[in-house]
Parts: structure tokens; sequence; C-alpha cells
């Protein structure tokens, strides 16, 4: 496992958004990883600070960047598939789990699958609800990414561990025994529509760039742990720092966004900050990005961690337990509050 960080950065708002690279380590084993604390404090530093960071990644089997951004490509190219299905098709990706579904609007649509490892067969039983003859290339390319994703993610989850001196000690840290039973790995697309898709005709010039800024996912927090994205060649995520700016996050070609949500900002006590995002779409040109979310299961409890706490210390649990899927359904009830949602619903002093 290696991390760089990226050359030098350039005088403005985006130049303090760290930039990682990870390669794979050679056993996923935690008790032999030999990855070095100070790799570990770059995660835990940039999701303190930010909540944010980019990350490129690859395996062994990539002998270069190249390969993992065909990879994206190809994934690309099958959610255009997908979402070019009609809407009954894409329609019959239900479930009762408050973003584990279909949602649309007429600038927004996502679709889900939950558990997308090749093991658990999900994958395979989407592609059969989206394609009843089969696509035997989107499964193939689907169970690549998501592997990958839920890889990484696990990885950057051990990180952070690794940096609080946890490892081993907590459900985040994916050796431990119950993990599979305590998390679920959500995959999910999503599509945005350009606001100027009326005119995609680029034969008058213009560049792909004009027309005003238009929101098209409102500024809000991931509910969960930690999420990976990718997005195809069209900006438009941004997120709010600390100090209230909206930042936009231009990621090169080949690079994920590692986001932290308010399940970690939970488990932390606080000292992960968790960040408001939302997209602004302007051009010609569709967004493109799927993710992978890595959430408590439904009926478990999210709290503090207890190395996190210390009453002597002075440093109370700042928030009381609750069951992720009740926080689930708050936020879809709450969502004009997506700024003091978390506090609102769980934190100990909320007025
Ligand atoms: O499309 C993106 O880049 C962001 C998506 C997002 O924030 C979400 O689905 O929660
Ligand atoms: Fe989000």
């Amino acid at each position: 496992m290696a991390t760089s960080p990226s050359p030098s950065p350039s005088p403005s708002p985006t130049s303090s958004i760290t930039h990682l690279h990870i390669k794979k380590p050679s056993s996923l084993d935690t008790k032999q990883w030999s990855i070095s604390t100070l790799e570990c404090q770059k995660v835990q530093k940039a999701l303190e600070t930010h909540g944010f960071f980019l990350v490129k990644y690859h395996d062994d089997q990539e002998h270069d960047q190249d390969e993992c951004s065909d990879l994206m490509h190809e994934t690309f190219s099958s959610m255009h598939q997908l979402f070019n299905l009609p809407s009954e098709t894409k329609l019959k990706n239900s479930s009762l789990t408050p973003y584990y579904t279909y949602v649309h609007t007429t600038v927004y649509e996502t679709l889900a699958v939950v558990n997308s490892s090749s093991s658990s067969g999900q994958l395979l039983s989407f592609t059969q609800l989206m394609w009843p003859h089969g696509n035997q290339k989107f499964y193939e390319t689907m169970t690549r990414m998501s592997g990958k994703l839920i890889e990484l993610s696990k990885i950057i989850l051990c990180m952070l561990c690794k940096s609080y001196g946890v490892l081993g000690k907590t459900e985040l840290d994916h050796s431990a025994a119950d993990y599979e039973a305590t998390m679920d790995a959500l995959f999910r697309m999503m599509k945005y529509s350009a606001p100027l898709n009326n005119n995609n005709d680029d034969s008058d010039g213009d560049d792909d760039e004009d027309g005003e800024p238009v929101l098209t996912l409102t500024p809000h927090t991931d509910k969960n742990f930690v999420t990976v994205l990718c997005q195809n060649e069209v900006d438009g995520l941004m997120f709010k720092s600390r100090d209230g700016e909206w930042v936009t996050v231009n990621p090169s070609p080949g690079s994920f966004i590692v986001l932290a949500g308010d399940a970690l900002r939970v488990w932390s006590n606080g000292r992960i900050h968790a960040p408001l995002h939302k997209v602004m779409m302007k051009g010609k040109k569709d967004r493109l990005s799927f993710g992978m979310f890595i959430c408590p299961k439904g009926d478990k409890v999210v709290e503090v961690f207890d190395e996190f706490v210390d009453e002597e210390e002075e440093q109370p649990a700042l928030f009381k337990p609750f069951i992720f899927l009740d926080y689930l359904h708050y936020a879809l009830e709450n969502a004009f509050r997506a700024d003091t949602l978390l506090d609102s619903f769980a934190c100990i002093n909320s007025v």
C-alpha cells in the first residue's frame, strides 16, 4: 500500500483538497498490513478537516491507472443502457427502505442494488430484473466495479481505524466477525439531466459550459458511514466547507471521491465531518455518477464508539444511540433541515 499527496497545490479554494493514491495491499487481512500510520493519518485528517478526499486506486492486476479508467468507462456505458430502459422496467427496482430504491424526478434518476458483491447474487437478480433475456456485459462490469468499490471502502475504513489506534476493536473493521451481518454495501447509479439537453446539437460551436448552474441534487449529508463516488467527465458535485463556502470538486479522470456520512460522525463522536454536498448542473451533457454507500443494516444501532467517550476527560458522548432505519425515515420527512438533520435527531444537547 502506498499513498502520496498530489503535486503542488494551486492557490485556489480547492487547493486544500486531499488527493491520495492507494494501491491494493497484498492481503486484505489487516493483521498482515504494512500500511504506514502516516498514510492512515492522511485519511483521518482529510475526513476530520473536510469530510472528503479524492483517491486513485488500483489493484495488483492493473499495471497502471488506465485499466481502472477503462473499467470506469465500461461502467458508464453500461449505465447509459440502464437509464435508457423504459420507466416501467426501472420502477421494478423497488424497496421499502428509503434510498434503496428507484427514485426519479424530471432532472434526476437513481437505481440501487444492495449487497452487490459477486457472492450475494443481488447483481445477478438486478440484471435479470432489468433485462429478463440477460445482459452479461452489464452484470460482469458492475460486478467488477462494485467489488472494487467495496474493497476500497473497506481499506479506507481500516486506514481510519488504524490511525485512531482502534483496528480490530470496532465493527468498522471488515475483519470483525460480524461485519457482513452489520453492514450493507449499497451500490447506487445516478443520472442528472443536462439543463440544456433540449439542444444537444453542438454544431453552434458553443462549448458545453454555457448557461446558469441548476440545482439537480439538493444539499444533504450522507446518512451512512462512508461513500465512494465516481463521476463521468461532467462536473457538478459541490461540498460545503466548514467555513460555509461551497467548493466544486473536479476529480481528475480515474479518481474516486470518498466522503464521510452521518453514521461516521456519530461513531467518531463528532471528530469526523460529514459534509453537506449537492449537485449543480450546467451545459448540454448529462452527468452520470455511481457510488458505494457503506451503511449500517437498517435494524442496527448507530452509536458513539466507546473509545471516543471519556466522561472524566470532558469527552461525553455527543449523540444518542439510534436505529439506522429510524434515521433514514426521519431524513426523508425532514429533508428541508438538511444542515441540522443529525443534530436535531440525535444530538444530546440539541435545542
Ligand atoms: O452524484 C454525485 O456525485 C453525488 C451523489 C450523492 O451525493 C448521493 O447520492 O448521496
Ligand atoms: Fe450524497
